[in-house]
């Protein structure tokens, strides 16, 4: 049955040429992700795998995005949507799950998508994560997506996985896949989260076909913590030729720090191919002088085309129309961000005269109802809006018309809020972790030349310790207005693009793939 191409290919579809290499350019990558933005996106990692992507096909190399093919997928993103693969056949325990594929463009970019057809409905669940079974769910993707690229003939020279969904990639090709045909290929794993590792049952290793017996040691999948448990994040990091971070600071914290969430030793053994790679944003979707989302386009030498964007954004939320500063929060409600700072930091901008506008989406069932609360709490206020719901086009608009964004992450692989932030002339006010403290630097108390200060930091996860930094950044808007435009200016001028990351990730894919 295996290697038997015909059986399911759809008539058309062809496997990309290998392009032969020049340095390290013309080489065939495949993203495994379980988001790609816009057409599936929770968070951060959507943005990072639909950047990267476009950034190497923008530098000549093959990329194909590989995606669970969610009944929540934006459909109307997607260009040319067909069929090609049909009858996949993807082992699960000692039965098979029949799968079909369809590709589509989405914004160049080819994407696959592997929807199975079982009675488990694995991807039919209306949303990306949050399910009892998501490890089951993913871990049968990951062999999906080995399975399609074995039968179909695709050769890619690196796979990049991301996170712990499809960590198992790297483990199923080297104690699989390889010996079936995907010999040269070689995997790049990035660490996006470390608060979700994937430990669960050992079970997970027989769906996918692999041996507990034969992983389950501490130098393998066993859980630093559980000796029961499978890490699949652990796996990941084993198993891949390369592993990065998304900051060269959160790189140093999980490998040093409590941030390591357990895996500081297994990181600090595998120090030789571990490294960290500052993420970009994709100046062409966040780019104030040319996006459509927003009423009127500026940039740092038009930084009054902002003042239209600020009465928009009042007029949207039903603000009242008064000139004091707009503090935003734009975030993923969830512990990592801390919740409980954030809570406090919406009570401190009112308490100082301030506007309030928060859009945030929570999963916990505790952080939804407390922010729920809070909303009903704070109705029909004329300076304070919170709207839960995921709304990107909401989140153009409150970039634009922002005056300063609250960033009090626990802690923060990259951060990409602040650097959309940033690049609309909103000054952050964040917590010193991660990839934060590589971007911000604060307007007192950096040693940057001050035109490179763009920020407040704070370093205590204490309500007073955000307290000073706001009152500082309140205090500068409205009492030396021509340093806080600097430090909009400053904050807008900076090339956050994916040129520069994507040129390192290049590096890396050429550092291991077969010559
Ligand atoms: N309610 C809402 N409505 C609309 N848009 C919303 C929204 N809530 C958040 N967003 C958007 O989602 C993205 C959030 O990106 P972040 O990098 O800040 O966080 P996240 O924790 O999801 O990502 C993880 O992965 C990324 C990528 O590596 C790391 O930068 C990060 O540190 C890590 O935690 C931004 O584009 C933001 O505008």
């Amino acid at each position: 049955m295996r290697g038997d191409a015909a059986r399911g290919q759809v008539e058309g579809f062809g496997v990309p040429a290998n392009k032969k290499p020049i340095g390290n350019s013309g080489m065939y990558i495949a993203m495994v992700s379980a988001e790609c933005a816009p057409i599936a996106k929770a968070g951060g990692l959507g943005d990072v795998v639909h950047g990267l992507s476009r950034e190497l096909l923008a530098l000549g190399q093959e990329v194909e995005v590989f995606l669970p093919g969610y009944d929540s997928l934006r459909h109307d993103r997607i260009d040319g949507r067909r069929e090609v693969f049909r009858e996949l056949r993807v082992p699960y325990f000692d039965q098979w799950i029949e799968c079909r594929v369809d590709s589509g463009e989405v914004d160049g970019i080819t994407c696959f998508f592997i929807e199975p057809d079982s009675p488990h409905r694995f991807f039919r669940r209306g949303r990306i994560y949050g399910e009892a079974d998501d490890a089951d769910r993913f871990a049968f993707f990951c062999r999906a997506v080995l399975e399609f690229m074995l039968i179909s003939g695709r050769r890619p020279d690196v796979i990049h996985c991301h996170d712990w969904q499809t960590a198992l990639v790297p483990v199923l090709l080297f104690e699989m896949y390889q010996r079936l045909g995907l010999t040269d290929v070689r995997v790049c794993y990035s660490l996006h989260n470390l608060g979700y590792q994937g430990v669960v049952g050992e079970a997970i290793l027989r769906q996918v076909g692999l041996d507990p017996a034969r992983l389950m040691t501490p130098d393998r999948l066993q859980d630093p913590a559980n000796p029961r448990a499978v890490n699949l994040m652990k796996g990941g990091i084993v198993f891949s030729n390369f592993v990065n971070t998304v900051s060269p600071r959160y790189a140093w914290e999980i490998q040093n720090t409590e941030q390591g969430m357990g895996l500081q030793g297994v990181l600090q053994t595998h120090d030789g191919k571990f490294g960290g790679v500052l993420n970009g944003i994709d100046d062409a979707f966040w780019n104030p002088a040319t996006d459509r989302h927003i009423p009127e386009p500026f940039d740092a030498d038009r930084l009054d085309g902002k003042e239209t964007n600020r009465r928009a954004l009042r007029a949207y939320l039903g603000l009242v129309q008064d000139d004091k500063p707009i503090v935003a929060v734009v975030s993923r409600l969830d512990y990592q961000k801390g919740v409980h700072l954030l809570r406090f930091g919406i009570a401190h901008a009112c308490a100082l005269d301030c506007q309030l506008a928060l859009l945030g989406a929570a999963l916990d069932p505790v952080v939804a109802e407390q922010f729920r609360r809070l909303q009903e709490d704070t109705e029909g206020h004329a300076d304070c809006r919170l709207v839960l719901a995921y709304d990107e086009e909401l989140s153009h608009l409150i970039y634009a018309g922002a005056d300063m964004i609250l960033i009090p992450s626990i802690y923060e692989p990259c951060g990409l809020t602040q650097m959309i932030a940033m690049k609309y002339g909103v000054v952050p006010i964040a917590r010193r972790v991660g990839g934060l403290a590589d971007t911000v630097f604060d307007a007192n108390y950096s040693d940057r030349p001050f035109e490179e200060r763009n920020g407040y930091l704070f370093d205590d996860l204490t309500e007073s310790a955000l307290a000073a930094a706001m009152e500082r950044a309140i205090d500068l808007w409205r009492n030396h207005p021509e340093y806080f435009r600097q430090l909009q200016i400053n904050g807008m001028r900076v090339d956050r693009s994916w040129g520069r990351p994507a040129r390192q990730y290049l590096d890396i894919y050429g550092h291991i793939r077969v010559h």
